[in-house]
């Protein structure tokens, strides 16, 4: 029987990073939201149509693709544009990221992986069959988020708190991984959880 299982996590909690291990080193194919968010969005695409007209020229680099980080610095201080954002992509993103799987499952493919950031907050869990939640606690996820991305505490601090937090996350999840460690450590528990399921 073909099987989903969703990653999720919080932003810098280690997703893509777990994500990575799983297709590496576990041979399985991945479907990942943020790659998926960014196709959608590029120019020529439906959702970069309506992100023009919502939010104007002013979030267009000079070759008129999206300036993602102007585009950020509004929609994480700004529910309201962050749902009006979220009510343009997140739909050609879950379309996007069907398709795959269907190609996946037509190829033969038993058991794959979705990365999706926002599952718990978008009411996604009917999109996969089991989730694990990759965990770590508030002050490294910022420590990570601002190293990563070179941001100020301030800037770091409105994107976790655009998410639910990862402790509610933690309630809602069938398998947790503490990233707080080594990444070794983590591959160690994703290892243990597959085996667990009899994925691997
Ligand atoms: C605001 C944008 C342009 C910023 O782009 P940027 O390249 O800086 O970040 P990136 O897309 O790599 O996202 C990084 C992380 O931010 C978090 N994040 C992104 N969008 C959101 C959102 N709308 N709400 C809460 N967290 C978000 C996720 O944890 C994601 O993994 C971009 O994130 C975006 O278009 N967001 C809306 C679509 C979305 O929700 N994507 C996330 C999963 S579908
Ligand atoms: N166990 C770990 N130890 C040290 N650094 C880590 C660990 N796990 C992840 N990192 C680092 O933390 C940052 C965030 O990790 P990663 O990009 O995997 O998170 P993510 O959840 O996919 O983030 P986002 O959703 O924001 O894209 C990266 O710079 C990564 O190298």
């Amino acid at each position: 029987m073909s099987q989903v299982i969703g990653i999720t996590g919080g932003i810098a909690s280690g997703k893509s990073s777990v994500s990575q291990f799983i297709r590496e080193e576990l041979g399985f194919t991945i479907i990942d939201a943020d790659i998926a968010a960014r196709e959608v969005v590029e120019p020529g695409q439906e959702a970069y149509q309506e992100i023009v007209e919502v939010f104007g020229t002013d979030v267009l680099l000079t070759d008129t693709s999206i300036d993602r980080a102007k585009l950020g610095g509004i929609i994480f201080y700004d529910e309201k544009k962050r749902r009006k954002l979220n009510g343009i992509v997140h739909p050609a993103v879950r379309k996007r990221m069907l398709q795959q799987k269907e190609t996946a499952f037509e190829l033969g493919e038993k058991v794959l992986f979705m990365d999706i950031p926002l599952l718990f907050e978008s009411k996604l869990t009917h999109m996969v069959d089991k989730t694990i939640l990759i965990y770590v606690d508030e002050r490294i996820q910022l420590e990570r988020l601002m190293k990563r991305n070179g941001l100020s505490e301030v800037e770091a601090k409105a994107r976790i708190d655009s998410q639910m937090p990862l402790v509610e996350k933690k309630e809602l999840a069938d398998a947790v991984i503490n990233n707080n460690g080594s990444l070794l450590e983590s591959q160690k528990q994703v290892k243990q959880v597959l085996a667990e399921w009899e994925v691997i």
